[in-house]
């Protein structure tokens, strides 16, 4: 390899990414993986209730709808917000990995204003695997499946497994989660076969 990368390049000897054989079939919803969870969680009040669909291939798709409570300016969006939405779809790609992976860096492009009352078609998918990074990138399109790009994003996300949230989350949090047998059933769900 030559020249400088940024850390959202994927090197000469990085991997197509692979379907998981277990995935959820093309169209089919994805569920939640932590029902506390900001971007997906249906028990948290505060959150953004994203729902993602396994797509072909390592791709998901997910609706968001912009509420009041996420606005930046008046009547608009928060940025942030929007690269929650993102960050969260990208997340739910390894649910067709089966692999637990957590964000390490991920680069926003604001293209166009998304005001309250849009729906953000969401769109994600892995384009490459080198060991345990994986890159992927996401839209958001305002209108409409077909609609503008309003959002994009690149990331990189890095696999990890179970105990590095046991390892740093909240005690409180963390036990609730390990006495949850949904919780644990989630769990399960990526843990990958030797
Ligand atoms: C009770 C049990 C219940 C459990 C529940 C189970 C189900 C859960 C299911 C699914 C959860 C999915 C949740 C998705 C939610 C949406 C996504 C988020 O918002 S995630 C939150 C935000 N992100 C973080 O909090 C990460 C914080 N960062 C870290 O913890 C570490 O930095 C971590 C794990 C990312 C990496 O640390 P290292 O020590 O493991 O590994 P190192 O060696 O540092 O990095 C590995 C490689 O990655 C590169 N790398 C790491 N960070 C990078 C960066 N920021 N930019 C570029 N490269 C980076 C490094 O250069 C290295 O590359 P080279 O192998 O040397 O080629």
């Amino acid at each position: 390899m030559s020249g400088r990368t940024t850390g959202l390049t994927p090197p000469d000897e990085a991997r197509p990414p692979v379907r998981h054989p277990d995935a959820p079939a093309p169209g089919e919803l994805l569920g939640s993986h932590y029902d506390q969870c900001f971007g997906c969680g249906a028990g948290q009040p505060h959150g953004l209730h994203l729902e993602a669909r396994a797509g072909e291939g390592v791709s998901v798709t997910a609706e968001f709808t912009v509420q009041p409570a996420h606005q930046g300016a008046p009547g608009l969006a928060h940025g942030g917000v929007l690269a929650t939405a993102l960050d969260e779809t990208l997340g739910a790609l390894n649910w067709v990995l089966r692999v637990i992976a957590v964000t390490g860096r991920l680069e926003t492009d604001f293209l166009s204003p998304v005001p309250v009352g849009t729906v953000l078609h969401l769109e994600a998918e892995v384009t490459a695997v080198h060991g345990r990074k994986i890159y992927s990138t996401a839209t958001g399109r305002i209108g409409g499946p077909d609609g503008p790009v309003a959002v994009r994003a690149q990331a990189l996300f890095i696999e990890v497994r179970v105990e590095h949230f046991i390892a740093n989350g909240r005690p409180d949090e963390i036990n609730a989660a390990l006495a949850d047998p949904d919780q644990l059933r989630v769990a399960r769900a990526f843990e990958v076969n030797p």
